[in-house]
């Protein structure tokens, strides 16, 4: 037997750590993993509960469907709750799930439909005397948003429905709103020449778009709907799901024609595999079939777990892979310096999408697959991530090729590259001058996290870059009205607006700023811990690493990095130039900043001693996340967090009322960039489309964002 206490420990860091992850897919349109490891940890969360069910939190992942609502829309009741769908990746998992059915029905004969699974937004419409009213989010699946504007702007949504047959006084309509794939890569398209970061895939986009306050501008955006149920409060409209979706066409709403009514399970492999390659003809995303078992009074029978009906299952596609060859081996530098291989790929269609690039990491990762150009190469890409090259078809490599020589000097200036002892990536130390260096430091510095300089986006300062306008966040602040004019497509009011929006970033508080300055290692939280700590520039620059490291979540290698930066003169006179400006460079304010509502509606106890923080920091870092401080231990109550020497009345109490107990590496599991060793600096540079900045200005990563990819069902 497993020490309960380490299974224990498993269930609620896995809490913590699905917690977060829905909160990043939800409410940012965020997939920081791939879904396949997702589903793996809530998978092993649920057989862990499966064994153990006293260890398992209230609130937890596998209870409950994974959105919430927003506060910018008024939210409503679901008549009947919006609930997720069961999900496996395996063939042997769906004969348990026929066995379950069989079982469940005692015998009796049935029959499944095999759907589509479109990639999308659950939408619920209400229709009320053949006339659409209302259009609902999922939310947390009982209430949803209420985006009726946004969703009467879907042109194959009918408005009225046709009368015959006559629909129902009132009822239910549910289905996937989705950006059509053409719609989507014509907007990327659109963004790569902008110089935005790309949107990771379409249900980020029809997310993005659902959630915005302006139905004129998500008019624009060609959204579409498929319809695939079907509820009323009449009883016994249809006999089954076939039946009712039949009916849904036949009133003009939009049904996909590609589901089958199926007698068996065999019927059923055969539908997936007619689809595994043909779902990507399909102008919308797919990521898999929907499996449900057709008579309504069986599926009834069936009934529900707390998230999930028993009646209906997704089958979900693996990971796509595909086999292509290797042209050439493009070197990116970024903000740091840290070169990342790029591999340009014949194009490839993979996943829906069609591949030219794929991520090679650095140049072990080169070497480990012993690259070669014109190698046949293995791609794969899940639903969400960039593309990687998993391994080389060796049968097929052109004689003579040669490993792939990694450059020794830097393929933008020139400068030798380093590598430092340790590190995984080269690096150009011409930080002074180096054009992709600079110009990647400029758009960080105007980025939402820094500066957020209003008219003056990562494109915008790109093109002044290139124009030569400005080399360092300084000649920013000398732009003027009379420089900026003449310059295409950049009107008159584009360039107040920007001149109004470089002014207000003087506003910006100075940990933001120091932020924004794009030292290595120094992210979002460290700059906060600096700032708070030193009060002002010119304490922080005065102090040496040793002195640096000591502060609290500065390590050493940040402390080094830090020091350094500031012995460089030409730092030093961007500093000057800086505050010449009427930058802010000191903290003025003791009100602490809210620094992200990622904890907002949530509320804590602390309670012991922790390690890694002191109680205080804690309590700091909850309350700029949007989180609540209590005293006292209630049902209520979101997490109790456990430091070393708890009280075991409080442990108690916690356990008794269901309260989930997490420790305070779980807390800070919850807040991103708490943790995180700021190098994850690099992964931005890599520029991945997984990046938490692709979703910028037109896609808001809404901060109290609403549910992005949505279940629905009934
Ligand atoms: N990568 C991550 O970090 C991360 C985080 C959270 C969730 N996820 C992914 O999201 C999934 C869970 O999301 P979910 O709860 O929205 O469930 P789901 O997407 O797996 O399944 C339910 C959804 O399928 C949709 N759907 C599409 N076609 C349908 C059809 N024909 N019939 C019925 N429903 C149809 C419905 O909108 C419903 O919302 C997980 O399986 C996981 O892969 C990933
Ligand atoms: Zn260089």
């Amino acid at each position: 037997m497993p020490d309960p206490n380490s299974i224990q420990h498993r269930i609620s860091t896995l809490t913590a750590r699905l917690h977060h992850l829905n909160y990043q897919y939800y409410q940012n349109d965020i997939s920081e993993i791939p879904d396949q490891e997702f589903d793996q940890l809530l998978a092993e969360l649920q057989a862990l509960e499966k064994v153990h069910p006293e260890l398992a939190l209230a609130n937890s992942p596998t209870q409950r469907v994974g959105g919430t609502i927003t506060k910018q829309f008024p939210t409503a009741q679901h008549k009947y709750p919006m609930l997720s769908l069961g999900n496996t990746y395996s063939e042997a998992d769906l004969r348990d799930f026929d066995e379950r059915v069989r079982k469940g029905l005692e015998g009796a004969e049935f029959a499944y439909v095999c759907e589509m699974k479109f990639d999308g937004v659950a939408m619920s419409l209400t229709y009320e005397h053949g006339q659409l009213t209302r259009g609902v989010t999922r939310g947390d699946g009982t209430r949803g948003d209420v985006v009726t504007s946004n969703v009467r702007t879907i042109k194959n949504l009918p408005l009225h429905l046709r009368e015959t047959p006559a629909p129902p006084p009132e009822f239910e309509v549910r289905g996937e709103i989705f950006l059509p794939l053409p719609v989507f890569e014509d907007l990327n398209r659109e963004r790569e020449q902008n110089g935005e970061a790309l949107l990771a895939n379409p249900r980020n986009a029809a997310s993005g778009t659902l959630k915005l306050q302006d139905s004129a501008v998500v008019a624009s955006r060609r959204l579409r709907f498929f319809a695939y149920s079907f509820l009323s409060p009449e009883r016994n409209v249809f006999p089954s799901h076939s039946a009712a979706l039949e009916a849904l066409k036949a009133w003009g709403l939009p049904v996909s024609d590609t589901w089958r009514r199926c007698t068996s399970l065999a019927e059923v492999l055969d539908f997936i595999h007619t689809w595994e390659k043909k779902r990507f003809e399909l102008p919308v995303a797919t990521d898999g079939i929907v499996i449900k078992v057709d008579d309504f009074q069986q599926q009834e029978a069936l009934g529900f777990t707390a998230k999930s009906p028993r009646w209906a299952i997704a089958y979900k596609y693996p990971a796509e892979a595909g086999r292509t060859r290797l042209n050439e081996v493009h070197y990116q530098v970024g903000r740091t310096g840290a070169v990342t291989p790029v591999a340009l790929l014949t194009p490839v269609a993979l996943a829906g999408t069609v591949v030219k690039r794929a991520s090679l990491h650095n140049a072990n990762q080169i070497a480990a697959l012993d690259l070669r150009l014109g190698d046949m190469v293995f791609v794969e890409k899940g639903g969400e991530i960039i593309p990687k090259i998993t391994g080389v078809d060796l049968t097929a490599r052109p004689e003579g090729s040669q490993p792939i020589q990694y450059p020794t000097a830097c393929p933008a200036c020139g400068t030798p590259l380093l590598r430092p002892g340790g590190e995984a990536h080269f690096r150009c130390p011409n930080d002074e001058s180096c054009p992709p260096q600079l110009r990647a430091r400029l758009e960080h510095y105007v980025s939402r996290k820094a500066l957020n300089i209003d008219g003056l986006g990562a494109e915008t300062v790109g093109r002044f870059a290139e124009l030569a306008l400005v080399r360092t966040p300084a000649d920013i602040y000398d732009l003027t009205a009379e420089k900026l004019t003449g310059l295409e497509r950049l009107g008159e009011k584009s360039i107040q607006n920007l001149i109004n929006g470089i002014d207000a970033s003087k506003q910006v508080p100075f940990d933001r700023v120091l932020f924004g300055l794009g030292i290595r290692y120094v992210g979002e939280t460290v700059a906060e811990k600096l700032a708070a700590h030193y009060r002002t520039i010119d304490a922080l620059l005065a102090a040496t690493a040793p002195e640096l490291a000591a502060v609290p979540e500065v390590g050493g290698v940040i402390a080094e990095s830090l020091a350094a930066w500031a012995t460089h003169a030409s730092n030093r006179q961007l500093i000057e130039r800086l505050r010449a400006a009427g930058v802010q460079l000191a903290l003025t304010g003791e009100a602490p900043q809210a620094v992200s509502d990622r904890l907002t509606g949530l509320t804590f106890v602390l309670s012991g001693v922790f390690e890694q923080h002191s109680r205080e920091d804690l309590q700091q870092l909850i309350t700029q996340n949007g989180g609540k401080i209590t005293g006292s231990i209630s049902k209520k109550l979101s997490f109790l967090v456990a430091g070393d020497k708890m009280g075991p009345a409080k442990r108690e109490k916690a356990t008794e009322l269901k309260v989930p107990i997490i420790s305070e590496t779980d807390l800070l599991a919850m807040i991103p960039g708490s943790t995180e060793p700021d190098s994850a600096d690099e992964a931005l540079e890599a520029g991945s489309a997984g990046d938490p900045e692709a979703a910028p200005e037109a896609f808001p990563p809404t901060p109290s964002g609403s549910p992005g990819k949505q279940a629905s069902l009934f």
